[in-house]
């Protein structure tokens, strides 16, 4: 019998398949079983042996037949990846311009791709000897108001693709309603199959994504202990190589029926997929900003179009793409419009304008005494200021030296418990320098305020307050972060001070005032989706205070912003917590401007030693090729132009037409490839930060 010819995906840069032949029988076998489409296997590329998945068979191939290799083992321990989920990957590399192994094998555990076949064959060992229930004591499931209930029915009866954007206020439950729609989603899985063997074959299998699964132990706690006898998997980049493994075995087997992960999570595979929920659907974290730079809220869409199921789409706070298809009928928009919680209201929203109360130490009078208030009430408070370190450069007051960065267009920000100056995005560090490097005056002044400072100086004013700063640097250990949240769930804390990792969904209990320092510099930002984001980090971060009734002799909650521009119409915005009318306004600002999502984007970006190189090189794409109906702008230097020693340049390309764009980015992209050009370059679709 003639071998056959497999089509195998490697990751490699190389935009194509390649052709191996199928093993051949070992001595004692008459003939070897042939790998499927979605099998893993192992083969010689080259001169390296490598890990390769099968993507289809052949009887042809356009290498002659005997200079092919055979493929030296397949992983036939593990089950091939289904045709749903190739297609998913196949969509992915279309959509995003990237070769498909480069999206199929960087998708897996690291531990599925090594030569070595023994942690796969321990963690396949551990699976099956797993108990499928997990010990838990059922919790006291509250009773859902009538707008949740009729949230949660709408869901779990939702029947074939039905985007639902889940538009809840803060507080207003919407974590409740995920759960029980799942519960009935389960359940009702279980009952609907006829023979009892086919549901314990294929019970239903939930995905519900989050933004950072390390800012919400409090979901996976409430998950596991909701569903107990049910098998939960998390998926997120903290897990340690083995546990990931088994977690996403645990998936593909079809063992785990809820999954709980981050962005990458959307890559699983899961076989028995019957619902998607997507928390704080509007948070950036949802787009990988490396590699595939996919949006994981896209592809859940297109999952579960192409598995004709039910996806939520949850937030406060949705993204203006999300709100123009529930605005245009493309999505079911079921709201949620009070708190949960029985006489638990949003809190009144105050500007204090800073040129008229002068802030010492980055606190105005105002919020002091607001402070002082709760410290006596035993009332906690938040201080929300978006910049972590003490301060953002030092300076020479007598030369005018400031710490810049000398790899990056960027200062160094003096990090003082660490003794430290580090750049934010190379990750240079040096010491302070004792004297300014350049006239030698020894008093070099911090200017400006990082969360480091800003908890310096409240232990001042406050000697007697526990103050916790909660940010990137004070959370690197593994487990602080979920620390430290603890001691503020515990009550340990009286004055929270946090950047954005504060504001993501936490249900803190005891919080009665926000403070929000410093927000006014994305007001004047040139990048038109900073209003937006900014928009949705106050409205956000406010609605972490009053998630209870105000006790009896207790402050009423309390958002205070301070500000220069009180009379700007963002913050009249925010003050009415009016989301409808302020995403509706910048909806219409944005089609007026032919800004997304009016139309569809793609960035560009060419990194070299001389910004003149990677400008050139962006001259010559936009011209390298036919353009009818596709917008290219100017090359332009990024705004922070260099990184690490490296200039960056970007050129935006924009089109009406989404399919239109498709067709030419896959030209263009082919004959980016073939200028052969040593300029470093990346393409993003639907991009971000621009
Ligand atoms: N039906 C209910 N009755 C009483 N309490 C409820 C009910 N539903 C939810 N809660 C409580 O309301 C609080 C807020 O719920 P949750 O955290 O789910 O809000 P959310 O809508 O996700 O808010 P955010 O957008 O701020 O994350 C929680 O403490 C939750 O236990
Ligand atoms: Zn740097």
């Amino acid at each position: 019998m003639k071998q056959p010819i497999l089509q195998v995906v490697l990751d490699t840069p190389l935009d194509s398949s390649f052709d191996y032949l199928s093993p051949s029988p070992a001595g004692d076998e008459t003939a070897a079983a042939i790998p499927q489409a979605g099998q893993l296997v192992q083969l010689s590329f080259g001169r390296r042996e490598v890990i390769g998945m099968v993507i289809g068979s052949s009887e042809h191939s356009d290498v002659p037949v005997d200079k092919l290799k055979e493929i030296q083992a397949v992983r036939d321990q593990l089950k091939p990846l289904a045709p749903e989920w190739l297609a998913l990957c196949r969509f992915a590399a279309n959509y995003y311009q990237r070769p498909l192994g480069e999206v199929v094998l960087p998708g897996l555990p690291k531990n599925l791709r090594t030569l070595t076949t023994v942690s796969l064959d321990r963690a396949l060992k551990k699976l099956s000897k797993t108990d499928e229930t997990h010990d838990a004591t059922p919790i006291d499931v509250p009773a859902l108001n009538a707008s949740q209930q009729q949230a949660a029915d709408a869901i779990a009866g939702a029947n074939g693709f039905a985007p639902i954007l889940l538009y809840g206020v803060t507080g207003s439950g919407k974590t409740e309603v995920y759960l029980q729609a799942a519960a009935q989603v389960l359940a009702s899985d279980t009952e609907n199959i006829e023979s009892a063997s086919e549901a314990a074959e294929n019970p239903a299998q939930i995905l519900i994504l989050v933004p950072e699964i390390n800012l919400t132990p409090q979901l996976e706690g409430n998950i596991r202990a909701r569903f107990p006898g049910v098998m939960v998997a998390t998926l997120h980049s903290g897990l340690a190589e083995g546990e990931r493994l088994r977690h996403w075995l645990a998936a593909h087997s079809g063992q785990a029926r809820i999954i709980l992960g981050t962005r990458l999570a959307v890559l699983a595979s899961l076989p028995h997929l019957k619902l998607i929920i997507i928390d704080e659907e509007h948070d950036p974290s949802y787009k990988q900003q490396e590699g595939l730079r996919y949006s994981a809220r896209d592809l859940a869409v297109w999952r579960a179009h192409q598995l004709k199921i039910p996806i939520v789409l949850g937030s406060a706070t949705p993204s203006l793409e999300t709100w123009h298809h529930a605005q245009s009928g493309r999505y079911r928009k079921l709201e949620l419009r009070e708190r949960a919680v029985k006489n638990a209201v949003l809190p009144a929203v105050r500007l204090i304008d800073m040129e008229r109360d002068k802030p010492t130490e980055g606190l105005t009078s105002t919020l002091v005494a607001a402070l002082k208030q709760r410290l006596q009430r035993g009332e906690q408070s938040l201080l929300f200021l978006n910049r972590r370190g003490y301060a953002p450069v030092i300076a020479c007051d007598a030369c005018g030296w400031v710490s810049n960065c000398t790899r990056c267009t960027s200062f160094m920000v003096l990090h003082k418990p660490e003794h430290r100056l580090r750049c934010h995005h190379c990750s240079l560090e040096l010491r302070i320098p004792k004297s300014c490097p350049t006239c030698g005056n020894v008093d070099l002044q911090p200017l400006g305020r990082g969360t480091q400072r800003l908890e310096e100086g409240l232990k001042k004013m406050f000697p007697e307050a526990r103050v916790l700063r909660i940010d990137a640097d004070s959370t690197r250990r593994k487990g602080s972060a979920q620390a430290a949240f603890d001691s503020v769930h515990r009550g340990d804390v009286d004055i929270l001070i946090g950047t954005q990792m504060v504001a993501k969904g936490h249900d803190f209990q005891k919080l009665t005032l926000v403070g929000i320092l410093n927000p006014d510099t994305a007001l004047f930002s040139h990048d038109y989706r900073a209003s937006e984001r900014l928009f949705a980090q106050l409205m956000q971060v406010a609605g972490r205070a009053g998630r209870t009734a105000q006790k009896e002799g207790g402050s009423p909650s309390e958002v205070l912003i301070q500000t220069r521009y009180p009379q700007h119409p963002l913050y009249a915005a925010v003050i009415a917590h009016d989301y409808d009318h302020f995403a509706t306004s910048l909806l219409e600002e944005r089609q007026q401007a032919h800004l997304p999502p009016y139309i569809f984007q793609a960035l560009l970006r060419a990194e070299a030693r001389e910004l003149e190189t990677a400008i050139e090189f962006l001259q010559q794409a936009a011209t390298c090729l036919a353009h009818d109906g596709i917008i290219i702008h100017d090359p332009i230097p990024m705004t922070m132009t260099r990184v690490a020693n490296v200039d960056r340049a970007q050129l935006l390309i924009e089109c009406p037409s989404r399919p239109a764009l498709q067709a030419f980015l896959t030209e263009w992209v082919a004959a980016l490839r073939a200028m052969k050009s040593r300029v470093k370059w990346s393409l993003e679709v639907d991009p971000v930060d621009i």
